[in-house]
């Protein structure tokens, strides 16, 4: 079994400087060795990748920033998850601000069109062009993969791929309206943090999948935020919300979704360690690599 850590130095969906340098600092820490001693042969493509991609002349598109430089970056990372999976091999994307999930789920998607979605995050990424209040792309990424919202041309090679009912959400805790909208109003399936506290994560994590993976046949991509969790857990973060999932609480969706068996890819985003102070920052990139390595088969027995 093989793994390709695509490591995306990429900060251009969101306005904190540092987030970019996430992916060097969880390869630092030691997540290839990690993963090998797992089992897996592990590929690497490099700290640089997606680097020379650039953007001279990028102004807002309405109030989205960095449009271009955006749409470019995440569209060279489709095609990098896309070739990894098809290859069948596992991409383990470190970002990088949450913007690039638009390019690792269409990667996923273009070869597993019956993936399922599972976004582990604070909050929905679901705004579009006409809700979104900050223009931070990092806020939308849903939104495009659903293809809601008022059509935008500099995304228009994100296909909707993504089916409402194969998306579900856990540790939502900071929605905005116009989001909160859009996920009543297409059914969108999300577990907050007030279910996961009524119904404990075991159940949460089982009734999620029995949502989008009924018959547990279907490919699973597993996309996490870490600022999913509580930011006493992984204070390095661009966007914290407090109230959020506890260090097991997270680890139990990891170890969770691997013993499914259907974990195609995994996206570990949003760690800046840039921010806080340096205990912090070595504590989030360790979270990083802890949540990987159990959502790729690290158990505690
Ligand atoms: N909903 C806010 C926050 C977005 C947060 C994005 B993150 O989940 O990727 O950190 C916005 O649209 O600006
Ligand atoms: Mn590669
Ligand atoms: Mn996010
Ligand atoms: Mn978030």
């Amino acid at each position: 079994k093989t793994t390709a850590i695509v490591g995306c130095p990429f900060s251009g969906g969101q306005p904190k400087a540092g987030v970019d340098q996430g992916p060097i600092r969880l390869i630092e820490a030691g997540i290839i060795k990690d993963l090998e001693g797992l089992g897996w042969k592990v590929k690497f493509d490099g700290h640089h990748q997606f680097e020379d991609i650039s953007a001279t002349n990028d102004p807002p598109i309405g109030i989205l920033k960095n449009p271009r430089l955006v749409s470019r970056v995440t569209q060279s990372v489709a095609k990098v998850v896309g070739d990894h999976v098809a290859k069948g091999e596992l991409p383990v994307t470190l970002g990088g601000d949450h913007s690039l999930a638009m390019g690792t789920i269409s990667g996923t998607l273009s070869k597993y069109p019956d993936a399922c979605v599972i976004w582990i995050d604070a909050h929905a990424d679901i705004n579009t062009a006409e809700t979104t209040k900050s223009g931070n792309i990092h806020g939308m990424p849903v939104s495009f993969l659903l293809g809601l919202g008022p059509k935008v041309d500099e995304f228009s090679w994100v296909k909707p791929l993504l089916r409402t009912d194969r998306l579900v959400y856990i540790g939502l805790r900071d929605v905005d309206a116009g989001e909160k909208k859009i996920l009543r109003d297409n059914n969108i399936k999300a577990f907050s943090m007030h279910e996961v506290d009524k119904y404990g994560i075991g159940k949460v994590v089982e009734i999620a999948l029995d949502h989008v993976n009924p018959g547990r046949d279907r490919p699973i991509h597993l996309s996490f935020d870490v600022d999913a969790l509580d930011p006493s857990v992984a204070p390095s973060t661009g966007t914290p919300v407090r109230g959020g999932l506890t260090f097991r609480e997270g680890h139990y969706i990891c170890e969770a979704i691997y013993e499914t068996g259907l974990l195609v890819a995994l996206d570990l985003m949003e760690v800046n360690p840039s921010l806080a102070d340096q205990a912090s920052v070595k504590q989030t990139v360790a979270v990083g690599c802890s949540l990987v390595r159990s959502a790729l088969g690290e158990t505690l027995l």
